[in-house]
């Protein structure tokens, strides 16, 4: 069993539980009540030199804790004061300490548009951030058949939010090209076996069509790995551990050094 099979077996239990919990009904009072979503695509359109997502990430699988004074609400005021153009939060519980309070207090000092951070297999997991203030929800191509990623697509759409869709090689983009997405993720980690390969966004990126925001994700750690994704044809990255590891007080200064280098005054 790969960590990712694993990972799908607890959201299964989780949706299970959810579902019996939370009816439709219910789901379509709280949304009701939400004000419009902002446009995560908007955003992250014509950014110099590329767009970035910033992740509010305590905790991997495969780094274990990463910020031990966590401190959600400080990081997100200090992502969006450094020039962050949009939120990525963790809402998974179980392997990545996140979770759905984390985004919803999140939701309360930023006007960014936030992306909803979790496995997602089942509508309710859609309905749920829609519910709590995302603006956008990520679908993992490697965790859906075709059938799962064309009805969650839908739904993600009746409601008004967007969609970053996640590939990790040239059959998984293959697989969502007829959805015709504006936005793809190019995931650098292979969620089978943890291993990163920035090489990914260059494979990717040759059959990938110009007008698609391309977002490298994962395992960027410094201003090179930004200007080598970015010549491979990034139009923005997602980036989590790097900046975390700043923590709120020193990020401001992070988010400078990884998008210009260390010429940056
Ligand atoms: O912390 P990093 O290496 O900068 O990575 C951020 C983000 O790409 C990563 O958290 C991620 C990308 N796809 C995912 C799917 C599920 C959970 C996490 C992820």
């Amino acid at each position: 069993m790969t960590f990712l099979d694993r990972i799908l077996e607890t959201k299964k239990q989780e949706v299970k539980k959810l579902r019996s919990m939370i009816p439709y009904s219910v789901w379509e009072e709280k949304m009701a009540l939400m004000p419009q979503p902002n446009s995560f695509v908007q955003a992250l359109s014509n950014q110099s030199p590329l767009a970035l997502i910033a992740e509010i990430k305590k905790a991997s699988p495969s780094k274990g804790v990463i910020a031990s004074d966590f401190d959600p609400i400080a990081m997100a005021k200090s992502y969006e004061a450094g020039g962050a153009h949009a939120l990525s939060v963790l809402t998974d519980e179980q392997y990545f300490q996140g979770s759905t309070a984390i985004l919803q207090s999140v939701r309360a000092v930023t006007d960014l548009p936030i992306l909803r951070k979790d496995f997602i297999i089942d509508e309710w997991q859609i309905y749920e951030a829609r519910a709590i203030g995302a603006d956008a929800v990520l679908l993992i191509v490697a965790a859906l058949t075709d059938d799962q990623l064309v009805s969650l697509y839908r739904t993600v759409q009746s409601i008004g939010l967007e969609a970053l869709i996640e590939v990790h090689s040239l059959e998984e983009w293959e697989r969502i090209r007829p959805l015709h997405p504006r936005i793809v993720g190019v995931n650098h980690r292979n969620l089978h076996t943890f291993e990163v390969d920035l090489s990914m966004t260059e494979r990717l990126s040759q059959v990938i069509d110009e007008d698609i925001l391309l977002i490298s994700e994962s395992g960027i750690r410094d201003h090179s790995d930004v200007m080598r994704v970015k010549d491979f044809g990034a139009k923005g990255i997602l980036v989590g551990e790097t900046l975390m590891r700043y923590g709120s007080e020193h990020v401001k200064q992070g988010i400078a050094h990884l998008l210009f280098g260390a010429n940056y005054k």
